[in-house]
């Protein structure tokens, strides 16, 4: 039975199609079965022409069971399906692009440059490592080399501040000096999400497919921007199946986890998973001196006269421990004022001069005083908030108290979990999500969380 001139293997699909899309559910079919085509089935075996070899390993690995089941239940039994890539959604002008000699010859080259705009002083060098980043800086380095690295994509995940970006310009920056060639592509989620939009209304999507589908390395920074953005979710996730079919090297950055991205689809959801996904943990103390130092060696290689008095390094890295970035702002401050003043940084001028800072950073919120803020304003007892009953009016407040938990303090899921009376992280990442769809739509939940958040931070 062949599908050549055969129109009874499209009729058989046609019936078994609409098994599958009851047995699957429709958000599965329409992901996973949908793009499918039986081709032949003979001698016991089923081969199924997918778009990409991505999706055949991932239909084979969920669906097998199921289609062989409604296969034989539509009378044309088999044991075996085979999955063949049908050819990508634009084989030719891909493989033309990555192939072609002279990086002049074609479009691609200056669009990435244009995207990339690196900042030059985001490079290794210049990068300190330390407990809370060593693993995704190992990751870094090893695709920078350029050697083959075994996960593909690398999902670097943490809060604000805390060198992501910097890893990922570096990375960047690496391949650059080591293949001028290379075809690295910088660019935030939100710029992935204008030139597709762009594409679409001056109808270029041929162009961005081959500019996005041509390239060695993609990085894409901030990823958790693309969640509930419904085109630029499926267009990113074809990008990304095709990229990896051929396998360049995706990197993502995102201030969370895959699993705790809201409204992303499920099927993008394990994608983002299916590589190495890394942490970047909050700086320790002898980090946060690290960098500093690092950076004074910077800036004293452009000013030989800036003087930093002993112990106003080690006072800046004990009192300023949100981020990296809020500690790097200080020091620019501190260094800057100095050289106005023409005077030595000392202590006292560090606490004269940044004085919102250390404040700002002395207020730590604890997860019990989230939860004791949180009962108080909905006149709840804290052992209902807490505790297992499931009643709305302790159920809702406990949601809001998750999520002001998992935004407002560096605590893990289920270190939150635990204080939520030993709950486990798949509920703290419900009730996050709860609150986060509600705030949109609810003005009182979006009153009280500005609320609370003020109390707490005040
Ligand atoms: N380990 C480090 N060594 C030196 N500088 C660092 C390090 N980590 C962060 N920085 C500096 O801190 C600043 C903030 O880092 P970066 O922009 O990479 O953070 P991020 O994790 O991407 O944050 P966001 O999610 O807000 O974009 C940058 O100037 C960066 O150079």
């Amino acid at each position: 039975m062949h599908a050549d001139g055969d129109e009874s293997v499209d009729a058989l699909w046609t019936r078994c199609r609409a098994t599958l899309r009851e047995r699957v559910g429709t958000g599965s079919f329409q992901s996973w079965i949908s793009p499918l085509r039986l081709a032949s089935i003979e001698g016991g075996v089923a081969t199924l022409t997918v778009p990409t070899a991505f999706l055949g390993s991932y239909v084979a690995r969920n669906f097998q069971e199921a289609i062989l089941a409604v296969l034989d239940e539509a009378g044309a039994p088999a044991t075996r399906l085979i999955f063949t890539p049908q050819g990508r959604a634009i084989p030719q002008a891909a493989t033309a692009l990555a192939e072609a000699p002279a990086p002049a010859a074609h479009p691609e080259p200056a669009a990435a440059e244009e995207t990339m705009r690196l900042d030059p002083r985001l490079t290794f060098d210049r990068f300190v490592v330390g407990k809370s980043n060593e693993l995704a800086y190992a990751a870094a380095r090893r695709i920078a080399e350029g050697n083959a690295v075994g996960f593909n994509p690398l999902f670097l995940h943490g809060g604000v501040g805390l060198g992501k970006t910097h890893l990922m310009q570096a990375i960047a920056h690496e391949m650059r000096a080591r293949n001028p060639q290379a075809r690295v592509l910088y660019l935030s989620a939100e710029q992935f999400m204008i030139r597709f939009v762009t594409a679409l209304r001056d109808r270029k999507m041929m162009d961005f497919k081959q500019v996005f589908r041509a390239v060695d390395v993609l990085m894409v920074d901030d990823i958790q921007f693309i969640a509930g953005k419904d085109s630029t979710q499926e267009e990113f996730f074809h990008t990304f199946n095709a990229l990896v079919d051929q396998g360049k090297q995706i990197v993502l950055t995102a201030d969370r986890s895959p699993v705790e991205i809201a409204a992303l689809e499920e099927r993008v959801t394990s994608r983002l998973q299916s590589g190495l996904v890394v942490q970047v943990n909050p700086a320790d103390y002898e980090l946060r001196l690290g960098v500093l130092q690092s950076k004074v060696a910077v800036a004293r290689a452009a000013d030989p006269s800036l003087r930093i008095a002993e112990g106003v390094l080690d006072f800046l890295a004990a009192r300023v421990t949100s981020n990296l970035r809020v500690l790097e702002g200080a020091l620019t401050r501190l260094c800057a004022q100095a050289s106005l003043v023409g005077r030595e940084i000392t202590l006292d001028l560090a606490r004269d001069c940044l004085g919102d800072v250390l404040r700002a950073s002395d207020r730590k919120v604890s997860v019990e005083e989230i939860q004791r803020k949180v009962a108080e304003h909905y006149h709840i007892r804290l052992a209902d908030l807490i505790g297992p009953k499931r009643l709305r009016s302790f159920a809702r407040p406990r949601q809001v108290a998750m999520y002001l938990a998992k935004t407002m303090t560096s605590r893990s899921l289920p270190d939150i979990g635990r204080r939520f009376g030993g709950r486990d992280h798949t509920t703290i990442i419900h009730g996050v999500r709860k609150i986060e769809e509600l705030m949109g739509i609810d003005s009182q939940i979006a009153d009280d969380l500005d609320l609370l958040r003020r109390a707490l931070e005040s």
